[in-house]
């Protein structure tokens, strides 16, 4: 296939015309009597249409068919996705799991949707206030099936594997180190430079197939936590031009401008954030992306790794390759950890007992590895799934801090120098 193109740019205005149909955007106006190409006009929100114009997102797409050309909606078989937040009882225990397992192409073929499994989330699905955690396991490319979600937006972060996205704004290459979100009023962080710059941001351009498909089309919703599919004649993936500010976008992990400590002390993790989606509290996020990127560590006469801690926070962890600087064992590639609210955590003995001995000197920290955290306000339950179908729970997660012991010297102030 060839190299797919992108726009870049975070939050902008855009417009994109499949280069088969120019002049296909309309010129002035949006909703001309008749469209160039006798297309169809469709408006897609993403923020309510009295939101001041600084904070409102909406794109305009023409398209050959408008999106509701589609025969009835019908409830179909869950699956493993769920937003009942009440299936096990609390547990407030550091949970960890091991990689979950990809079902083999041979056994059973699975796609993005069938193998979408709920892991954890909090909140009122009536009220869009929430978030929820999926774990997607598929082998199998969507066929003449294609997904959207009314309960809110997805941040995908694919670990195994490439993701060829197809959207109705065009197609995304989206690789183990890079995430997509679909489509989200996220932000990011302020300031003009570093960090995630919105150049590095970059939007599908237009694409679009015109294909029959007699009665063959589904479209998948969930609603209300249920998926429902809805059969039509025609590829969804119909849309020649657009133009707004709510599109689909990627970004490559590898383009973070890490910032980090260079006096003393470990500074918390809101400078490895990525992007944020705000909860009506002013500076409280329903939950932030953070990334946890190879960098330099040169902080003077500190303990490096990251401090214990209790957080009013939920931690959901994942890596996506490598070893995470706090646990050098256990906690590996395709699997994540829960660190529920006021729950204890922080570094392995193991890494307790290194980094508080080690000399001192400039040293590089986290080569080769990604690690993530969605860090939540709520209050995250784990689903059923989680705690037992998935098997992938570790039982010994706990006992990676067995071995602390206490270094306590009442008789002496001064710790013992570094060798
Ligand atoms: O728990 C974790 O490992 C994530 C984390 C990392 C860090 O550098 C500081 C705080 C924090 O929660
Ligand atoms: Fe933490």
């Amino acid at each position: 296939m060839a190299e797919l193109k992108y726009i870049s740019g975070f939050g902008n205005e855009c417009s994109s015309e499949d280069p088969r149909c120019p002049g296909s955007l309309p010129e002035g106006q949006n909703n001309p009597q008749v469209c160039p190409y006798n297309l169809y006009a469709e408006q897609l929100s993403g923020s309510a249409f009295t939101c001041p114009r600084s904070t409102n997102k909406r794109s305009w797409l023409y398209r050959i068919l408008p999106s509701v050309s589609h025969k009835p909606f019908e409830s179909i078989d869950e699956g493993q996705v769920t937003h009942n937040w009440d299936e096990v009882d609390p547990d407030p225990n550091q949970l960890r799991w091991k990689p979950f397992e990809i079902p083999k192409a041979s056994q059973k073929k699975v796609d993005f949707v069938s193998g979408l499994h709920t892991l954890c989330g909090a909140g009122d699905i009536k009220s869009n206030n929430g978030l929820a955690i999926h774990i997607f396991l598929c082998n199998t490319s969507m066929e003449n099936r294609c997904f959207y979600n009314s309960d809110g937006d997805f941040l995908i972060v694919p670990q195994k594997g490439n993701l060829l996205i197809y959207t109705e704004f065009g197609k995304m290459l989206v690789q183990p180190n890079e995430i997509c979100v679909i489509q989200i009023p996220w932000v990011f962080l302020k300031g003009a430079n570093g960090l995630a710059n919105p150049r590095d941001f970059l939007i599908p351009i237009a694409w679009y197939e015109d294909r029959q498909v007699p009665g063959g089309y589904t479209v998948i919703n969930k609603y209300q936590g249920k998926l429902f599919a809805a059969k039509q004649d025609v590829s969804p993936f119909n849309v020649v031009a657009w133009h707004g500010n709510y599109t689909p976008y990627k970004y490559n992990l590898k383009n973070f401008m890490v910032i980090n400590s260079v006096a003393f002390d470990h500074a918390d993790p809101s400078i490895f954030t990525v992007l944020t989606a705000k909860s009506v509290r002013p500076g409280v996020a329903i939950a932030d992306f953070v990334i946890f990127p190879p960098r330099w560590g040169v902080a003077d006469k500190t303990f490096r790794p990251p401090y214990y801690h209790r957080n009013c926070m939920s931690e959901f962890m994942g890596l996506i390759r490598g070893h995470y600087e706090a646990k050098q064992g256990g906690f590996l590639p395709g699997g994540g950890s829960l660190h529920s609210t006021m729950t204890p955590h922080g570094p392995d003995a193991d890494c307790f007992e290194k980094a508080s001995k080690v000399k001192l000197a400039p040293e590089r920290i986290a080569d080769g590895t990604m690690a993530f955290m969605f860090e939540s306000s709520l209050s995250l339950a784990v689903t059923k799934w989680g705690l037992k179908a998935s098997r992938c729970l570790d039982e010994n997660y706990h006992k990676c801090w067995e071995p602390l012991k206490s270094h306590f010297t009442p008789n002496s102030r001064n710790p013992a120098e570094p060798n």
